[in-house]
C-alpha cells in the first residue's frame, strides 16, 4: 500500500470527502492541517499552490474531485459497474454545482441580513429540485432503503453524509434546515453516520465550522 499524506487547512472544507473515503477504507494516512505560517511555507511545494493535496508516495496531486474519484475506485468504493460509477459521478457532480451555483455565493455574502435572506431563498428554491433529484435515484435502488447505489456503501453516500452534515451545521445556525421533510435522505444519512469507522471518525476528528 503507498503511504498517503493529506494536505489541507483546519476545516473539512474540500478535503473533507477525502477523509471519509480513506477512514471507510481502513487506510492510514497523514492529516496534515496547515495554517497561518505553515501554509504559507508549505504552499510553493503544492502543484497549483491550493489544497487538498493528496501526496502518494511523495507524489502531490490536486484537485479535490479527481483525489476522491481515484481514492474510490483505489478502495473499491466508486460501484460494483460502470452504470453504477456513472450515478456516482452523478451525484458527485451535482454537489460541485449546488456548491459552485448557490454555495458560495451565500458564503461570501458579508451582509448577514442578505445572508439570512439567501439562506432561506436557497433552501426554498434552489435545494428543492436537487432534493427530488437525488431522492428519486436513490428510490431507484431497492426502494430508498439501502444504499444509493449497489447493496454497499459507495463514495455517493459518504458525498451524501458529507454535504448533509456541512449544509446542516452551516445553515442550522441560522435555524435553517436545507433537507428539511427529506425523511429518505435522513434516514441514509443516519445509515451512513451509524458504519462503525464513520461514526468513530465523526466522533475524533477536530470540530470546525466547515
Ligand atoms: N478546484 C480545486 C480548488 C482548490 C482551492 O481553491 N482550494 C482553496 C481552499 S478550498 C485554496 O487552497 N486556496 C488557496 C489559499 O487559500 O491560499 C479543488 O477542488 O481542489
Amino acid at each position: 500500500m503507498p503511504a498517503y499524506k493529506l494536505y489541507y487547512f483546519e476545516s473539512r472544507g474540500a478535503a473533507e470527502l477525502a477523509r471519509l473515503i480513506l477512514k471507510q477504507a481502513g487506510q492510514d494516512f497523514e492529516d496534515i492541517r496547515l495554517a497561518g505560517e505553515k501554509w504559507l511555507e508549505k504552499k510553493p511545494e503544492m502543484p497549483l499552490k491550493a489544497m487538498p493535496v493528496l501526496e502518494i508516495d511523495g507524489k502531490k496531486i490536486c484537485q479535490s474531485m479527481a483525489i476522491v474519484r481515484y481514492l474510490g475506485r483505489e478502495f473499491g468504493l466508486m460501484g460494483s459497474s460502470n452504470m453504477e460509477a456513472l450515478a456516482i459521478e452523478e451525484l458527485l457532480e451535482v454537489f460541485t454545482e449546488i456548491t459552485t451555483r448557490h454555495v458560495m455565493k451565500i458564503y461570501f455574502e458579508q451582509d448577514q441580513q442578505k445572508k439570512v435572506e439567501l439562506m432561506k431563498e436557497f433552501k426554498e428554491t434552489a435545494m428543492p429540485p436537487y432534493i427530488t433529484f437525488i431522492e428519486t435515484r436513490l428510490k431507484e435502488n431497492n426502494d430508498g432503503k439501502g444504499f444509493y447505489v449497489g447493496d454497499k456503501v459507495t463514495v455517493a453516500d459518504l458525498a451524501l453524509y458529507n454535504t448533509m452534515f456541512s449544509y446542516t451545521h452551516w445553515m442550522g445556525k441560522e435555524g435553517q434546515d436545507p433537507f428539511e421533510g427529506s425523511t429518505l435522505l435522513k434516514a441514509l444519512y443516519k445509515r451512513v453516520a451509524s458504519l462503525p469507522k464513520i461514526a468513530a471518525w465523526e466522533k475524533v476528528r477536530p470540530e470546525t465550522n466547515m
